[in-house]
């Protein structure tokens, strides 16, 4: 029996990092997905290791059972029903194992992420041998989720195939689960998230679990019903960048400038409270639609401005900003910042000439756009083989 996962990613529009701090944000599932494919190989095969095979970066990396279960002798009372965080211990164990994988220098970024897949395989599923290939329409440490996804997906396929989930494996395509199991799910996903991301707020495993649009604060989420249409132009710098230290570079200027920070935080958090507003408030006709983006242009303008006081600004980041406002549009980083994407609103009665010339400007730049269609569908699985 083979299972395929796949979960989104997403734009934050408003409020990353200071969501961290207890701030509201609003984020966005986008229609760019990861996708695992998880196998248990069957006896006539004799393969006793775990495999994980990226193969968007042809990377495969490959443990023995045994090696696996002499590093972790002591599992605890771990149980796939009871998300929970690693152990000191068992971290330091994994990242042995993910060092004797001798990963080149140019992919070290991808640590983190294997670290996060041996910690939700072995709490999942104990020491068993395993296949796992994963592929991602998204690209990898840009503000658009990537970790997150990767994180959802692979809870996803491996509560899949636990005990704990019920399923109709005869159904044919994609298939959503029910509630109690998107909420395991994305227990499990938000404690891969720990691992690579140091401090995450859930904001991203959250959205790439459920789907849809929505506002976020301290854990809990609220669905957001949009009732305007949103269009938002992506452009990936494609400056590198690293989600867990941004995150602490914010900590850091937090305790050096409580009060400030305080007032920072606090702004930011009225800006996602009157965008989820704006957006969820009905429209009539054109004019209250163009009204509604010039506030939502403020909104986003106000919140890149605290970000760039939270210090995860880039230059690139500014090259994109001033380049969108020669043609009055305004833009936020999305995401950590540091590089990665920025967001820029399109408005309805844009013209596509106007977006086409933006979009040929930004790209001379060296960066690249796309339009993904944001507030869709959440993970899904499907099955395929028998056993
Ligand atoms: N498809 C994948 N395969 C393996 N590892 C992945 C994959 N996607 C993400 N990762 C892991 O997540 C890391 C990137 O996470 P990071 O949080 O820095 O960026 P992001 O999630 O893309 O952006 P943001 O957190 O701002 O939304 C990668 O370096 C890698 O360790
Ligand atoms: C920067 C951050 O706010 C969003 C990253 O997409 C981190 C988090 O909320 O975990
Ligand atoms: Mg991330």
């Amino acid at each position: 029996m083979e299972v395929r996962s796949r979960a989104p990613g997403k734009i934050i529009l408003a409020g990353e990092h200071a969501v961290v701090h207890g701030s509201t944000a609003m984020a966005a599932a986008i229609d760019l997905y990861t996708y695992v494919s998880l196998r248990f190989p069957t006896p006539s095969e004799n393969d006793d290791t775990v495999k994980l095979h990226l193969k968007d970066m042809d990377v495969e990396f490959s443990w023995p059972v045994g090696k696996i279960k002499d590093a972790i002798s002591d599992l605890g009372s771990i149980s796939a029903s009871s998300p929970t965080s690693c152990s000191l211990e068992i971290t330091k164990a994994i990242a042995s194992l993910v060092e004797e994988q001798q990963i080149p220098e140019a992919n070290i970024g991808l640590a983190s992420g294997i670290s996060a897949f041996l910690w939700l395989y072995i709490a999942i599923h104990g020491c068993k041998p395993a296949v796992a290939i994963v592929t991602s329409e998204l690209p990898l440490g840009s503000g658009l989720g990537s970790s997150a996804a990767f994180c959802v997906a692979l809870s996803a396929a491996l509560l899949a195939l636990s005990d704990l989930v019920h399923l109709d494996f005869s159904h044919q395509g994609w298939q959503m689960y029910g509630d109690s199991e998107l909420d395991l799910v994305n227990k499990w996903a938000f404690e891969g998230e720990k691992i690579i991301h140091g401090k995450p707020s859930g904001i991203d495993n959250t959205v790439s679990t459920y789907g849809n649009m929505i506002k976020f604060r301290s854990g809990e989420l609220t669905q957001v019903k949009t009732n305007m249409p949103l269009k938002m132009l992506i452009t990936n710098t494609k400056v590198g960048r690293n989600t867990k230290a941004l995150v602490a570079g914010v900590s850091e200027r937090t305790m050096k400038h409580q009060n400030v920070m305080a007032a920072v935080f606090n702004a930011v958090d009225s800006i996602s409270i009157e965008m989820a507003s704006i957006i969820q408030t009905p429209v009539s006709d054109d004019l209250a639609i163009t009204e509604k983006e010039e506030k939502l242009e403020e909104l986003m303008e106000m919140n890149q401005g605290l970000l760039q006081c939270m210090g995860v600004s880039h230059s690139s980041i500014e090259t994109v900003l001033r380049t969108t406002l020669k043609y009055k549009l305004a833009s936020k980083l999305t995401g950590a910042g540091g590089g990665g994407c920025v967001l820029t609103l399109l408005p309805t009665l844009l013209s596509g000439t106007v977006v086409d010339k933006v979009i040929a400007e930004l790209e001379s730049c060296g960066f690249q756009c796309f339009i993904a269609g944001i507030g869709g569908r959440g993970m899904e699985i499907s099955f395929s083989g028998s056993s």
